[in-house]
């Protein structure tokens, strides 16, 4: 079910559509008519040009806005590192990521410290792959954010673009671009190096999110399901303008106010300038933030027999430059029927080329065993490259000898993967914590509890 879209403030508003051109005036006449770039642009703005492919970049890949805004954003003195950062995502050096082949599995990421984590503080890097000084890689995280960012602060990463998952509790933020609230069930891409805010819209908030260090999210090919399905691209919904005159403000210890955060190279730096950098009164362009409700995807499968690959679930896709082959897959398992006749309906043991990275948003999952210790929502698992994984006996039984009624798996649930052609490593906090707060989340017993008992079911050649 689509999350409703009612009730909601009026400074939610959006544009519909993927990978549109478009365009947002706050001010009407804010945008120049016929040209980007004006001896004088409109309103005494100043024209600012933000990309996010190569000049260069084909056609159908171009990725550029146009901003039109008060002051341009290079009006900062020069960034300094900020240590020690506030958590062990941002250490390049000391973090760094262990690659193993066992299968992973970890408990809901809390955070029970008293100390309360804005956004910048609460995003933890639990595993990744690449180097962001490639462009090539992901960074996967957990966050919970148990506050709002300072006002006058803005974060943005140079290092690519961030998918996020909205788990529990909904984020109120605040782009360059205008304000974009995500709420559980949906899902926010912020592309590389557009600034933005968050605050918290109710309690606190968790969720995951993906770094994509390469490329950019776009929807799957359709093949032969046709023009319509899976995410439609009327469905993605960006901002409006919306922006805030703040252009002179000094701190009373004589520093500027506004802080600006990067995170750069995986490192945080800061700078602090007079005015704010939510300055933008109109912009152009096909680069921008968008949000999707997982809702109203549009799900198919096999109403014959055999259970199909994943694949038939992926909501957005990053490629990468071998054609049908993901740096980033982003796959959900919503609620569905299955009909399939003879059929072992729960996914097949496997062992997969692509790493498989897995949330739970709500619900559960018809592979896995919830409760304490399974698979619960605000846990994870990882199935690193060619690391065997699939049911666990109880599942396996229960789906062996189930009833093939027709029957809606997953309802009030939604599951999720990160899918990667890259072998993903685990970061130290992901593995142990050991300089976190929120105690061991990895289950050592997860391979054992969930294998270690699969039953024989051969005859010794004999038909059963
Ligand atoms: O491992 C998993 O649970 C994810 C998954 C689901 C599925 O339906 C088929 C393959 C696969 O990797
Ligand atoms: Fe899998």
């Amino acid at each position: 079910m689509p999350v409703t879209q009612f009730d909601i403030p009026e400074k939610y508003s959006y544009q519909n559509g993927f990978d549109n051109y478009l365009e947002s005036e706050a001010v009407p006449h804010a945008l120049p008519i016929g040209q980007n770039s004006p001896q004088k642009p409109p309103l005494g703005l100043y024209a600012e040009k933000l990309s996010g492919t190569a000049f260069t970049a084909p056609r159908h890949e171009n990725k550029q806005t146009w901003l039109y805004r008060i002051l341009p954003s290079c009006a900062h003195p020069p960034f300094t590192s900020c240590s020690p950062p506030p958590n062990e995502s941002y250490i390049t050096d000391e973090n760094k990521l262990h690659y193993i082949p066992n299968q992973l599995r970890w408990d809901p990421f809390d955070d029970d410290s008293k100390e309360k984590k804005d956004w910048v503080e609460g995003l933890h890097r639990v595993a990744g792959a690449g180097d962001p000084t490639l462009k090539q890689g992901l960074g996967i995280y957990l966050y919970v954010v148990s506050r709002d960012m300072d006002e006058k602060q803005a974060f943005y990463s140079a290092d690519g673009d961030l998918l996020i998952v909205c788990q529990e509790g909904s984020l109120d933020i605040r782009t360059e671009f205008g304000w974009i609230l995500v709420r559980p069930m949906e899902i926010c891409v912020v592309p590389r190096g557009i600034k933005y805010w968050v605050g918290l819209a109710q309690g606190k908030a968790r969720g995951y999110a993906l770094e994509l260090y390469q490329n950019h999210f776009v929807l799957p090919e359709l093949g032969p399901i046709g023009s319509n399905g899976l995410a439609n691209a009327r469905d993605f919904q960006v901002p409006v303008a919306s922006f805030e005159e703040d252009h002179g403000s000094t701190a009373s210890d004589g520093k500027y106010e506004w802080r600006i955060k990067v995170k750069f190279n995986n490192g945080l730096f800061e700078t602090r300038q007079r005015h704010s950098p939510f300055d933008v009164v109109g912009w152009h362009g096909n680069y921008y933030p968008f949000k999707y409700d997982l809702g109203r995807f549009n799900t198919v499968g096999s109403v014959s027999y055999d259970h199909p690959d994943p694949s038939i679930f992926t909501v957005l896709s990053a490629p990468s430059e071998r054609q049908g082959t993901a740096v980033a897959d982003f796959v959900i398992f919503p609620p569905r029927w299955l009909v399939g006749e003879d059929t072992f309906r729960p996914p097949w043991y496997h062992r997969n080329t692509m790493s498989e990275f897995m949330g739970l948003i709500k619900g559960g999952y018809d592979a896995k065993k919830g409760g304490k210790g399974g698979f619960v929502p605000g846990g994870a698992s990882l199935h690193n490259v060619m690391s065997g994984h699939g049911p666990d006996v109880e599942s396996y039984e229960g789906a062996r000898e189930g009833e093939l009624r027709p029957q809606k798996v997953g309802e009030g649930s939604c599951a999720f993967m990160f899918e990667s052609c890259l072998m993903v490593g685990v970061s130290d906090w992901g593995l142990k914590h050991e300089r976190g707060v929120w105690g061991e989340k990895v289950q050592e017993d997860y391979s054992e509890h969930s294998w270690g008992g699969v039953k024989v079911h051969w005859k010794g050649g004999k038909a059963e």
